[in-house]
């Protein structure tokens, strides 16, 4: 691959992560991975200007405005901070500000790991909170903050117009707390505090954010129309004096020696704070030396933020235990001794499989080194075969399965291990619980719990068994198996409405092989139902969008199996509908007469995708925006088409309100 192919992969890989970060609040790698994609891109930049865009992340504050929250124009371009990940680079910073400024002061701060809100005040009182957004628009999230005990809803100084700008998050209590309740109800999972205060504060039912304490510390004061300050510290002193919960323990400091110990010690105190910090930031305290110093179109130049390497321990594995996952897969979990780490207790570590096991000379009695980069799923970076205890024992991944004592094998090409039992309770279990889920038919109620109990009473033994227990409802409810009458009664009710699903969802829930969300959807646009989809021959599989060799196999395999077929007709005979909605090609053409324009990337979505379902529904797709266009399906990074269509006045929708459309 040459540079200007990585500097491209690089910044679809960050605008991926981006989107996955920022709007659905599902990171699927840590702040570490990520700032690392972030820093490569950065350096080929540096040393390739001819190859910086304006559309790179790196020209851009991330994240975008949510449609179906209210926009809000910011009074001043909300920026970002320079990152450093070296003690050189915050001497650098130092030194730099000291030679355009003389004798500056700077202001260690903590930094929270949060999301940015702004705080407009009229006449003292609150009467607007706003996101960051995409740092020219925010999105207004006034009723939530309404919501936020520690923000104060009224001030004594009643300046005509304030604005500050502070952090919202969730502490490390309030987010176990909220965890531990949500966790049978399936619903979206959030890994870190910071997902889920991002996502309790940009939804639109306050009462959410009522029942899950959010906090917000403030650290800066952005405008106060009728009083002057000097310095940032001033701010902040007289902040408190408002009622506003500052930054605490922020640190002044003159020289780069003091700022480096300041930044060392908020390092040292990091895991015990009750909340998520992820680096410290550096300020210039004195504001008319920042006027001095200004700022880029992304940055100040008078702040900077440092981010800490992600905390690592030592820790002793006690145990090595097997768990069964819906695949069969056997994942070897090293049971340790408990540590705090990163804020939270860790007694759990993956050891993926054998051959990392084997990589890193992990053997059960050994002290480790674990990490929790970004917070999230701890891991095993190295054992200390010094440490080595005389009795620690090798070893091997069993060759029967721990839950169903089948033979196991090796999966050479993925260095997985297998339980081939498709009977395995732990397979079924695993597909039960991935039938219910969000992706798949949705079940409200019929988490890992849930079937559990379900299970172990004898009411369910696979997917088509959930449709057949409306009839013991009584003894459910007697039994309180899924709960009491209500939760009972919840979950009968969620499992009726599933009922309704489209194929896509019934396809994907069925687990198969290789078949995920998107080759699913893919399967009930082309064909009419379940049958069809089942008597589809290699060379119709291998025809259809991104389907490989492996896909079709996986497919052909799946309905070659005569208990997957007496499966699909207990579901047919429950009620379940088999049917695909989006392909009733000729009876339905609700888009008749009209024209799409589709523009920018879509979130799931395929350019060639969107028009086909159009096309289906007989619509047309045209190149172009023009008065005569209905709608424009508008995705990220859409450019000309979306300001002319805006101009126009054309309709623009996004990808799910188009997918509504075909409901
Ligand atoms: N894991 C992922 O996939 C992923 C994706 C995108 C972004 N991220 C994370 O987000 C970071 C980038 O986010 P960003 O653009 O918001 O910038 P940033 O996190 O590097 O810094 C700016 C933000 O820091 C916050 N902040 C907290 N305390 C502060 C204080 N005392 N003073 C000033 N600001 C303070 C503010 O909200 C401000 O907007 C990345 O470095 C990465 O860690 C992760
Ligand atoms: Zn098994």
């Amino acid at each position: 691959m040459n540079i200007k192919e990585r500097i491209e992969e690089l910044r679809n890989l960050i605008k991926y992560h981006n989107d996955l970060y920022y709007d659905k609040e599902q990171p699927e790698i840590t702040d570490y991975e990520y700032d690392q994609l972030v820093q490569e891109l950065k350096t080929l930049e540096n040393e390739h200007p001819e190859y910086i865009t304006s559309d790179s992340p790196t020209q851009k504050v991330g994240g975008t405005v949510k449609r179906e929250l209210r926009k809000v124009p910011h009074d001043v371009p909300v920026i970002s901070l320079q990152d450093a990940f070296s003690k050189e680079e915050i001497y650098d910073f130092v030194n730099k500000v000291k030679s355009q400024i003389t004798n500056p002061k700077f202001v260690v701060e903590m930094k929270i790991d949060g999301l940015t809100v702004m705080l407009r005040y009229h006449n003292g009182k609150l009467t607007e909170g706003i996101t960051r957004g995409n740092g020219e628009v925010g999105e207004s999230v006034y009723e939530n903050v309404l919501e936020i005990k520690t923000i104060p809803k009224s001030i004594p100084t009643e300046l005509p117009y304030l604005e500050v700008r502070g952090e919202v998050y969730m502490s490390n209590k309030s987010f176990e707390m909220v965890l531990e309740r949500e966790k049978n109800k399936g619903g979206k999972k959030y890994k870190t505090a910071r997902n889920l205060a991002s996502g309790t504060l940009r939804q639109l039912d306050s009462r959410i954010v009522r029942e899950r304490n959010l906090d917000m510390f403030v650290f800066n004061l952005e405008i106060s129309e009728g009083k002057d300050f000097t310095s940032h510290s001033e701010t902040l002193e007289w902040l408190k004096t408002q009622g506003f919960t500052v930054i605490p323990n922020y640190k002044i400091c003159s020289t780069a020696d003091e700022v480096w110990e300041a930044v060392s010690s908020i390092g040292e105190e990091r895991n015990k704070l009750p909340f998520g910090i992820d680096g410290a930031v550096i300020k210039v305290d004195n504001l008319s030396d920042r006027r001095v110093l200004g700022s880029t179109s992304k940055v100040p130049r008078w702040a900077i933020a440092y981010k800490y390497p992600p905390e690592q321990k030592e820790t002793v594995i006690k145990d090595i235990k097997i768990q069964v996952g819906r695949t069969g897969r056997l994942t070897p979990l090293a049971i340790l001794e408990p540590v705090k780490l990163a804020g939270t207790d860790v007694s759990k570590a993956t050891l993926h499989n054998q051959d990392f096991i084997n990589l890193k000379d992990i053997q059960i009695g050994d002290t480790v080194v674990i990490q929790k980069a970004g917070d999230i799923i701890p891991e095993v970076i190295k054992s200390i075969p010094e440490k080595r205890p005389a009795n620690a024992m090798k070893y091997t991944i069993p060759t029967n399965c721990p839950i169903c004592n089948s033979p196991t094998v090796r999966d050479e090409n993925v260095a997985d291990t297998r339980c081939i039992n498709t009977e395995c309770p732990a397979q079924q279990l695993g597909g039960i619980v991935y039938f219910a889920s969000k992706g798949a038919m949705d079940i409200e109620g019929l988490g890992p719990s849930s079937v559990e109990s379900l299970i172990s009473e004898g009411f369910i033994k696979d997917i088509g068994d959930i449709y057949y227990l409306e009839q013991y409802r009584d003894e459910l409810i007697e039994k309180g198996v899924v709960g009491r009458k209500k939760s009972t009664d919840n979950l009968l009710k969620a499992i009726e409405k599933s009922k309704e699903n489209d194929l896509e969802k019934l396809i994907t829930g069925l687990g198969i092989k290789n078949v995920g969300k998107q080759t699913a959807r893919v399967l009930a646009m082309n064909f009419p139902d379940i049958d069809a989809v089942s008597n589809a021959t290699y060379e119709q599989l291998i025809a259809l969008p991104d389907f490989g060799d492996i896909v079709a196999k996986s497919i052909l395999n799946f309905f070659n199996q005569e208990k997957n077929h007496q499966l699909i007709a207990k579901l047919k005979s429950a009620g379940v509908n088999v049917k695909s909605k989006s392909s009733e090609i000729s009876s339905d053409d609700r888009f008749s007469g009209k024209t799409f324009v589709i523009t920018g990337t879509l979130p799931t979505l395929k350019r060639d995708e969107a028009t086909k379902m159009i096309q289906m529904y007989g619509g047309k797709v045209s190149g172009s925006v023009s008065k005569k266009t209905s709608y424009v399906l508008a995705g990220e990074e859409a450019g000309s088409k979306l300001t002319k269509a805006q101009d126009l006045g054309v309709r623009i929708i996004n990808e799910e309100e188009f997918m509504d459309m075909l409901k």
